[in-house]
């Protein structure tokens, strides 16, 4: 089984590409776990494969997180899978990826920056306060595409300095709140400038901090649009893994559009030989 190991501002995946392995569908869940897992394999934040697209467009990425979960969308993720589409010949300099949360199309800009439409807002709740040990969290809520990615947009004063215990107990207590059916990615946010935001993000499906989310910094822009808080031009976003740009389009109320732009890094090309897989994935099997 060949894969590629790579990761945009630090939030890393292993791509399969399944119109040359052929597994069924039934094995991904199991496959992501195996994976993901730090110190025991590749380790990562999630698994995308490639497939066929019904839809005309040059192929489709499923999104699966590290306990095995199925994403309906990855920012960073769609990033890197362009440039593994560019670099494959599975699509030109521009790319269109089926998502199951809907059509994305991506650019190449250099050999490393890529540039990706995110799915726009399907649902934008700008007034949401889920109550967490008793005390009110006003935040926003947010999907992107249909089927929607789950993201609330919560306010964090003094972010860069916040405890990372009780940040993480925060986040992991807003992730599973019965205000987000679908569960959510929490995206913690201070302003830190005329367009420029600082972000830190716990994520569903992998249950930490991650080291950058492409579409949770397109949530976060998208509402503080709105809230007329950021221009909505060219707003930098900073996370742990590095920095992301957001554009957004809007009339009105609507957000009508927004791209995400920032780093790929290759990290390896190889052959997985993980030997805690069932034999039905080993090469000998
Ligand atoms: N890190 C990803 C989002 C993964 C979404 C996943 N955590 C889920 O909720 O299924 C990004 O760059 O947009």
């Amino acid at each position: 089984m060949q894969f590629w190991k790579m990761n945009g501002a630090g939030n890393d995946f292993i791509i399969l590409n399944n119109l040359e392995e052929r597994l069924p569908p039934s094995a991904f869940p199991l496959l992501a776990r195996t994976l993901c897992t730090p110190h025991r394999s590749l380790g990562a934040d999630g698994l995308m494969v490639v497939e066929q697209a019904q839809e005309g467009a040059d192929f489709k990425m499923l999104f699966f997180n590290s306990d095995g979960s199925l994403g309906e969308m990855c920012g960073n993720g769609a990033r890197c899978i362009c440039r593994y589409g560019y670099e494959t010949g599975l699509s030109g300099p521009t790319q269109t990826v089926e998502t199951t949360a809907g059509l994305v199309t991506g650019t190449r800009i250099d050999r490393r920056q890529y540039r990706v439409q995110l799915n726009s807002p399907t649902v934008i709740r700008l007034h949401e306060a889920p109550v967490v040990e008793g005390k009110a969290w006003p935040c926003a809520y947010v999907e992107l595409g249909s089927p929607g990615l789950p993201h609330a947009v919560v306010p964090y004063p003094g972010l860069a300095d916040a405890d990372p215990q009780a940040l993480f107990q925060l986040g992991k207590a807003m992730r599973s709140h019965p205000a987000f059916p679908k569960g959510a990615n929490v995206n913690f946010y201070e302003p830190t400038g005329p367009d420029q935001v600082l972000e830190k993000t716990f994520e569903r499906g992998v249950e930490d901090f991650t080291l950058a989310c492409g579409t949770g910094t397109g949530s976060v822009v998208a509402v503080l649009t709105l809230l007329g808080q950021v221009s909505g031009q060219g707003v930098q976003v900073s996370m742990a893994g590095g920095v992301l740009t957001i554009d957004v389009a809007r009339t009105g109320d609507r957000i009508t559009g927004l791209w995400l732009t920032g780093p790929t890094n290759l990290v390896a090309k190889g052959e997985v030989f993980d030997e805690e897989l069932p034999p039905s994935f080993s090469p000998c099997g």
